[in-house]
Formats: C-alpha cells, sequence, structure tokens
C-alpha cells in the first residue's frame, strides 16, 4: 500500500517523504510545484505533477497506486500574504483541501494527516499552548487551516475515514544527512534567513521588536527540527493504521528560544559575526508560541532526535552552504 504525500516537493514534505522511504514505505508525491522543487522530490517516490484540488486526478492517482493514507502538506504559507490575498488563501489551502477530503472519501482512502499550524490559537493568552486552547487565529492563513480542521473533524464524524491535524510551531534544520532542507529563495523564517546572513548572502539581518514582554524583549518561538516533525508523522500514520481515533496535536519542543537567542546561535555556530539591526515590531507577531508538547509524546511515544537549538542551526547552516554550492556549479 502506498501514501499519497501533498507538496512532497516542498520544504517539510520533501522530508517526510524521506522519513517515509527510511521507514520502507512506498510513497507517491502529487504537488503543484508551485514553490517547490521536482529535484527535492526523492528518486525512489513516484511524482505527479498536478494540483491537490484536482478531484478527478486524484481519484487516478489514489486508484493506481493502491493510496491507503494521504498526507496533506500541500499550500499556501506566508502569513502577510494571505492578509493581502486572503480568497486566495481560501481558495489554495481551503477549498482544495476540501476537494483532496472528498477525493479520500469518494475512494475509500482510511487515513489523513494534515498540516496544521500553532498560528490556529492567534494571539494565545496561555504559554505553553496547549491543544484545548481557545481556537482563534488572527490571519487568514491561520483561519484556512482551521477551516481545513473543521472539514476533516466533520467528515471523519460522516464517513470512515480517520484523521491527524498536526499543528507545527516553528519547523527549521534539515535533513542531518544533507538530503533536503529549506530550498525557498522567499523564505522568511528566522533561522534560514540567519543563516543566509551568515554565509554572506544577505548584508544584515533585522530584530523585529525589542519591546515585547519577553525576558530579553524579543519573541518566543518552539522551533522543531523538520526531521523529528517527519518521523512524527511517521509515527501518526501508525497510531491510525492501528486503529487510534481522530485527534490533533501540537508539534513543538514545549521550550522556548527569543529572537536574540536564535541569532546567537546562528553566529556561535557559523563563526560568523553578522550585522544584526533592531527594527520595530512586524505586524501580528504574538509574542510568545510555546507549545504544550506532553500530547503527541504521550499518545504516539513520539522521542524528540534533535531538541537542541545549536544542531538544528548547524544543520540549516549546512543545507544553505550545499545550496550556494549548488547555484555555483549551475553557473
Ligand atoms: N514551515 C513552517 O514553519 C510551517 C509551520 C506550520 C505549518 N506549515 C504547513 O506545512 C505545510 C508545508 O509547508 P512548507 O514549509 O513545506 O512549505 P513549502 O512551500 O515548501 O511546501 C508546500 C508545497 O506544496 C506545493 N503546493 C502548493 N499548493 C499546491 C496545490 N494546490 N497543489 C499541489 N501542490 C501544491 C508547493 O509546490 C510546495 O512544494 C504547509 O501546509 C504549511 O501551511 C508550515
Ligand atoms: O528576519 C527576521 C525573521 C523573523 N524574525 C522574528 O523571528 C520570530 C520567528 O519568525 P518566523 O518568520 O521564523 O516564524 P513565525 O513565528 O512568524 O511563523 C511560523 O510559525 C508559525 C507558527 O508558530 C506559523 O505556522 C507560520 O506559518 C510560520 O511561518 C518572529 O518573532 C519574527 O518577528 C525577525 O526578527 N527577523
Amino acid at each position: 500500500m502506498t501514501v499519497l504525500v501533498t507538496g512532497g516537493a516542498g520544504y517539510i514534505g520533501s522530508h517526510m517523504v524521506l522519513a517515509l522511504r527510511d521507514a520502507g514505505r512506498e510513497v507517491v508525491v502529487l504537488d503543484n510545484l508551485s514553490t517547490g522543487f521536482r529535484w527535492a522530490v526523492h528518486p525512489e517516490a513516484a511524482f505527479v505533477e498536478g494540483d491537490c484540488g484536482d478531484e478527478a486526478l486524484l481519484g487516478k492517482v489514489i486508484r493506481e497506486h493502491g493510496v491507503d493514507a494521504i498526507v496533506h502538506f500541500a499550500g499556501s504559507i506566508v502569513v502577510p500574504d494571505s492578509v493581502a490575498d486572503p480568497l486566495g488563501y481560501y481558495l489554495n489551502n481551503t477549498v482544495r483541501s476540501r476537494a483532496l477530503i472528498a477525493a479520500a472519501v469518494a475512494n475509500g482512502v482510511p487515513r489523513f494527516l494534515f498540516s496544521s499550524t500553532a498560528a490556529v490559537y492567534g494571539d494565545a493568552k496561555e504559554s505553553p499552548i496547549i491543544e484545548a486552547a481557545p481556537l482563534d487565529p488572527v490571519s487568514p492563513y491561520g483561519t484556512s487551516k482551521l477551516m481545513t480542521e473543521m472539514m476533516l473533524r466533520d467528515t471523519a464524524r460522516a464517513h470512515p475515514l480517520k484523521y491527524v491535524a498536526l499543528r507545527y510551531f516553528n519547523v527549521a534544520g534539515a535533513d542531518p544527512a544533507g538530503r533536503s532542507g529549506q530550498s525557498s529563495p522567499r523564505a522568511t523564517h528566522l533561522i534560514k534567513v540567519a543563516t543566509q546572513a551568515a554565509l554572506g548572502e544577505r548584508t544584515h539581518l533585522d530584530v523585529f521588536g525589542t519591546d515585547y514582554p519577553t525576558p530579553d524583549g524579543t519573541c518566543l518561538r518552539d522551533y522543531i527540527h523538520v526531521s523529528d516533525l517527519a518521523r512524527a508523522h511517521v509515527l501518526a500514520l501508525d497510531y491510525l493504521a492501528a486503529g487510534g481515533e481522530s485527534t490533533v496535536f501540537n508539534c513543538g519542543y514545549g521550550r522556548g528560544y527569543s529572537v536574540l537567542e536564535v541569532i546567537e546561535a546562528v553566529k556561535r555556530v557559523s563563526g560568523v559575526d553578522f550585522p544584526v539591526n533592531h527594527v520595530p515590531r512586524r505586524a501580528g507577531d504574538p509574542a510568545a508560541l510555546v507549545a504544550g508538547a506532553g500530547r503527541i509524546r504521550e499518545t504516539l511515544g513520539w522521542k524528540p532526535e534533535f531538541d537542541h537549538l545549536d544542531t538544528i542551526v548547524a544543520h540549516a547552516l549546512a543545507w544553505e552552504r550545499s545550496l550556494a554550492a549548488r547555484r555555483q556549479a549551475a553557473e
């Protein structure tokens, strides 16, 4: 039987395909390559270029490959873009997810994992944030993901489909063996941008806000290594296959690092003291997002392997170096 990975040419999806192949699973990737890369797809995975909203194509792929589980990463991910183009985000993240869920039901696929986000909590009043915390997204991105969670909840009540929604906190790092990493040139994530500054690909790094109610005045985030996250998904598939009930898991380590602590780590690991400017707050950044991470450990027996900021940074830096070498070779 085969796992269908939508968005498997993207950052997190490509690591999921590695984890599935490492576990000996058959995989078919469906990706429209809007932000992903064909070269990022594992050579042993089947690849279909197409849209996860194309129900006819999905039915064909599910039947031809004998798909018995869907892991749904495909989507649009930039929070400020979702504020500027809400309908585009509701189309790509919500409407197309509906088509994928419908194809799963129509073709009798019994298991479904969904990439959700800590953005569903909005400006959380508590820290750490547990799964039962109020859901009140402050961006169309967060709302588009929460609506998909709700569609899954209601569909699983009406049909023989079981699902797990995984709410990721801040995903970072790269495959320890150097097989994949975050490759998008438009990435805005702190660790990615800081490694680019360390390698001289950016002149400096801006710190967005130093007046937050946190110990050093900068935002706290829970950074989770992408390979630990991928392994959590493999365990979630096993959980559903063993008869586990539909549920939601926070994905984080339960510890927050400030922006300044992350920058120090990148400087320490790279040995480069790049320029850092303190600038005003960026719109929409909550002061602290730290996962209450007990449920996933207890239910899945998930034990992170890379719960160490310097390790996450070292892997991200190694991948950034390999991207630079790839670019040089292409010139
Ligand atoms: N990166 C993070 O920190 C983070 C945090 C929380 C949640 N997530 C979620 O994880 C998932 C993967 O994120 P990522 O960081 O790997 O992003 P990414 O942009 O690298 O990957 C998304 C992939 O989906 C593909 N895609 C987009 N729309 C598609 C469509 N309609 N049909 C088929 N393919 C399509 C893209 O080409 C790309 O390969 C997303 O759903 C995102 O919302 C990411
Ligand atoms: O150049 C930068 C980039 C980021 N930051 C700061 O670093 C922190 C982390 O920012 P990221 O952009 O790396 O990540 P976010 O916390 O904004 O968001 C990420 O995690 C969220 C959940 O926690 C959502 O899932 C979202 O999709 C995903 O991009 C924030 O305080 C941000 O202001 C800077 O100071 N300078």
